[in-house]
């Protein structure tokens, strides 16, 4: 069923199905994005714009729908989206997925951060689908955080659902807090780390910094 082709109405059904643990993204709340809607237009005002003047006339509507968007996490459910593709499978050796995009909101300004991640776990009995990394980094990171948390979940998802040998988390990102306005350093980057199991050992952590620093692709 091609979920993009239904209608409004329709669509409406669409915000309470799970799919693989995962609210589809195009969901359409119009009753929460009118109330967003209805805030925005009176924080216009408060900058001292008029809300009424053409090139604004649809922006809190813009910027509700946006805003859903960007915090579309908070609608899924990353532990079912793992669970979704668990397979048995005899391969104990680390597997890397790097150089995830992340695009999340800090929870201080609301304004962007964003960078990557670079993910690894070592197996004990079961893989799981490549895409779900991604998707739980998304589910985690499409909320309002900060970097050291969205780490930490990360980490703790897989490692709770997957139980696997080891987690491994890294993620280095710029925040626009931190360059578009406060302090104004234009260059910073922020690296958050996290370790379970068999990432304690020094040279399995050793072996994974390697791999997400290695230029192969
Ligand atoms: N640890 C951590 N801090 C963050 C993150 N995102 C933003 N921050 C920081 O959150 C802090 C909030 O500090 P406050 O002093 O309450 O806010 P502020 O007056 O706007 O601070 P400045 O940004 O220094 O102007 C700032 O130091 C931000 O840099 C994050 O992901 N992790
Ligand atoms: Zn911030």
């Amino acid at each position: 069923m091609d979920h993009k082709l239904k209608t409004m109405d329709q669509k409406q059904d669409i915000n309470e199905e799970q799919i693989d643990g995962y609210v589809k993204i195009d969901r359409y709340d119009q009753a929460r994005i009118d109330r967003i809607a209805s805030h925005y237009e009176a924080i216009l005002a408060d900058l001292g714009e008029d809300p009424s003047r053409e090139g604004l006339l649809k922006t809190p509507e813009r910027v509700a729908k946006a805003l859903q968007y960007l915090t579309h996490g908070y609608d899924s459910k990353p532990d079912e989206i793992l669970r979704s593709a668990m397979f048995k499978e005899d391969y104990s050796q680390m597997v890397v997925v790097k150089d995830i995009e992340v695009f999340s909101m800090c929870e201080h300004h609301m304004l962007p951060f964003f960078g990557k991640a670079h993910i690894a776990y070592i197996p004990n009995g079961y893989i799981v689908g490549l895409s779900k990394i991604p998707r739980v980094v998304d589910s985690f990171a499409r909320r309002l955080q900060v970097q050291e948390r969205l780490t930490n979940e990360i980490r703790d998802c897989i490692q709770d659902t997957l139980n696997p040998a080891g987690v491994a988390v890294v993620i280095e990102c710029k925040h626009l807090c931190m360059s578009m306005r406060g302090v104004q350093k234009q260059n910073s980057v922020t690296t958050t780390s996290a370790f379970t199991g068999e990432f304690a050992n020094e040279t399995t952590r050793g072996e994974f910094l390697k791999l997400i620093t290695s230029n192969l692709s």
